[in-house]
């Protein structure tokens, strides 16, 4: 499970999640763990920023529980003509 490589639609999503690790960005080619901060939100600029939406993947496994909530912002992506969101393989 998890979620494969991808970069946000809209404008920002803001993310609240437990302490377990699981989020990766890719950061100067190499995937890099997200720690968690306790009682924060996260925020990940997403393609409507039109700068550079953050490249990442989530990745867990069979042992900790990892829960994450995502709210993304932005307008629907069928009312605008940015690039598509981005989805990569896995690799
Ligand atoms: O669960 C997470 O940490 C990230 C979720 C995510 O990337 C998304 O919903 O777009
Ligand atoms: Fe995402």
């Amino acid at each position: 499970m998890g979620l494969p490589a991808h970069t946000d639609h809209g404008l920002l999503t803001l993310l609240i999640q437990n302490d377990t690790l699981g989020l990766r960005v890719l950061h100067k080619d190499k995937w890099v763990n997200i720690h968690p901060i306790p009682n924060s939100f996260l925020a990940n600029t997403g393609d409507h920023i039109e700068y550079k939406s953050v490249l990442h993947r989530v990745v867990v496994n069979d042992k900790d529980v990892r829960i994450s909530i995502a709210v993304t912002h932005g307008p629907a992506a069928d009312t605008t003509v940015s690039p598509a969101p981005m989805l990569l393989e896995d690799g």
